[in-house]
């Protein structure tokens, strides 16, 4: 079986994250602090427009906090352009070059990211031997070490998914961003299925995992904690059955009785607000 890249998880700090959106009137993430264990997976749950995506690009450094923090690994992430933050992210469409193969797609990975810098060595024969070892690994890892010479037409949805999550692993990153990499099953049993799927692949990556979904029942198939937002503020933190002892995240005491319960009825239903809609 492959290796898992326990090794490399990395511990993932927001401490009073906000962002606003340039001419944006309302700020898209608000004061929101959380942590994510090395190795942990935490699912982001909420509607339409709470903030989700924001919040994955803010710790992948596709943008920048308006305020507060992210620290990888307890250092202060703000200086660290993306390529050197060690976050490998999927983001809805999976981008799979559909007349390149599986190894070829994944292949790709290997050209941003941190090796980006080592494209020369990558470019020679043992950089190329180094590279096609870093391919058949991260295939491996999602399963797919069979798939090398199939094209994404070829494969099913959940395939073309793990394809494109191992493009992502072929850099070895400390942490995995996924942004609602469900949203295209419309089916919620099937959805939940292939979450549990997922959380079985991470088990065995070890790497920390952040996931971005408008369903409640994915969140608590795939994670280990599930953090509910909604206008970008965070409703209520809470391990995925447990909804007793969720902790209140607001200092306000009105709306710490409103806030959490909110929040637990989010969890408590099916999907959240608006969770029908396929992912744009
Ligand atoms: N580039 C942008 N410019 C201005 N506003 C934006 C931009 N991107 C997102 N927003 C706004 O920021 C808020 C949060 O959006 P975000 O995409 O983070 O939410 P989300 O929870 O991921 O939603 P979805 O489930 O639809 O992906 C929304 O009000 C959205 O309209």
């Amino acid at each position: 079986m492959a290796q898992g890249m326990g090794r490399y998880a990395g511990e993932v700090q927001l401490i009073g994250l906000t962002h606003h959106h340039p001419g944006a009137a309302a700020a898209a993430v608000s004061g929101v602090d959380l942590t994510v264990a090395p190795g942990a997976a935490l699912a982001l749950v909420g509607p339409a427009g709470a903030g989700k995506t924001t919040v994955l690009r803010l710790v992948a450094g596709l943008c920048a906090p308006s305020e507060g923090h992210v620290l990888l690994g307890g250092a202060e992430a703000a200086d660290l352009p993306a390529a050197r933050r060690h976050v490998a992210a999927v983001f809805g469409h999976y981008s799979l070059f559909p007349f390149l193969d599986v190894a070829a797609n994944v292949a790709f990975g290997l050209r941003g990211g941190a090796l980006g810098s080592r494209a020369r060595a990558l470019a020679t024969p043992s950089g190329q031997a180094v590279a096609a070892r870093r391919v058949r690994e991260a295939l491996e890892l999602v399963r797919l070490g069979d798939y090398a010479r199939r094209r994404p037409p070829q494969l099913s949805p959940a395939h073309q998914q793990r394809v494109a999550i191992a493009r992502a692993l072929v850099l070895r990153p400390r942490v995995l961003v996924l942004d609602e990499p469900l949203g295209t099953v419309d089916d919620e049993d099937l959805r939940v299925r292939l979450a549990a799927d997922l959380r079985t692949l991470h088990r065995q990556l070890g790497v920390t995992l952040l996931y971005a979904t408008r369903s409640a029942g994915e969140a608590s198939a795939v994670a280990d904690r599930v953090a509910v937002l909604s206008d970008g503020r965070l409703l209520l933190e809470a391990e995925p059955a447990e909804d007793a002892a969720a902790r209140p995240r607001d200092e306000d005491p009105a709306a710490a009785d409103e806030q959490p319960d909110a929040g637990r009825r989010m969890l408590a239903t099916t999907d959240t607000p608006e969770a029908g809609a396929p992912a744009a």
